[in-house]
């Protein structure tokens, strides 16, 4: 791997990896996910390497991720930045809304049409249509109906789901995270493939007094994106990781990336 292309350095950065559509492929169904191997070995090793300066950060609950990456525990925020882990394993729950009121304004459409699928968390309500891609316009008004009433929530268009989710966003936890150890001082790089990974893109490349280098956005997949890199599917991030590593640490002080 080239200097050029050398996106990510463990030993200089801290990386934040989006979960969904960046680090596996999406599936018909949020449980029908696979994981493969490798990647549970790359992040293992990243790691170590990097001194623990990882962590994912997803819309899934922690408890999800938990169970899809066992045996690793890593530092992850979770529900777009609303629960997160801290690397020292505390585990800190920002006050979210109660999604119950919602979940009862939306039932009405979910039960006429069941290719729909409800997916609650804590703080937050998940309207997937990917069996039903022709109700898209339906569920984003409905949804934009409902949150009317229910001024707990952000309205997020992700793929193939509209969601209702607490007011934080990914954005807000590299900030929390890039506060503390082992984070802090490092440049972040961020990688993701969805609406909800811009605001995880923007903090990281934002340029901030603490930080020495101004930040990283890696996207993944086609549509619009402020991240100044963009790699093809969740296969090439695994590629980029395990390059990474294979490279070896870059002995920076890095040059500002230019756009990719
Ligand atoms: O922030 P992420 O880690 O990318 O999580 C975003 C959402 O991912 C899940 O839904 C998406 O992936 C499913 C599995 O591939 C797919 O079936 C669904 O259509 C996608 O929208 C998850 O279910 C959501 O809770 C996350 O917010």
């Amino acid at each position: 791997m080239t200097e050029q292309t050398r996106h990510y350095d463990f030993a200089a950065d801290a990386l934040f990896l989006d979960f969904d559509g960046t680090l596996v492929d999406l599936a018909p169904q949020p449980e029908d996910i696979v994981v493969p191997p490798e990647l549970i070995t790359l992040l293992q090793r990243i790691q170590q390497e990097s001194d623990g300066a990882l962590a994912i950060v997803s819309g899934r609950p922690l408890d999800q991720l938990d169970f899809f990456l066992a045996p690793l525990r890593l530092p992850m925020a979770g529900v777009h930045g609303a629960e997160r882990r801290t690397a020292d394993g505390r585990i800190i729950q920002l006050p979210v809304a109660d999604v119950h009121h919602l979940r009862e304004r939306l039932l009405p459409l979910v039960t006429a049409h069941p290719d729909l699928q409800l997916e609650l968390k804590r703080g937050a309500l998940a309207l997937h249509y990917r069996h039903a891609p022709h109700l898209e316009q339906r569920c984003i008004e409905t949804m934009m109906e409902a949150l009317r009433h229910e001024p707990g929530f952000s309205m997020l268009n992700g793929k193939m789901v509209v969601e209702a989710k607490p007011h934080t966003n990914k954005g807000d936890a590299v900030a929390a995270f890039m506060n503390e150890s082992p984070f802090r001082g490092r440049r972040p790089v961020f990688v993701g493939d969805d609406v909800t990974d811009e605001a995880g893109f923007a903090v990281a490349q934002a340029e901030s007094p603490g930080q020495t280098v101004r930040g990283l956005g890696i996207k993944v997949g086609v549509g619009p994106s402020q991240a100044r890199v963009r790699v093809g599917d969740p296969a090439a991030v695994r590629a980029l990781l395990r390059a990474a590593l294979e490279a070896g640490p870059a002995g920076r002080p890095r040059q500002e990336e230019t756009a990719g």
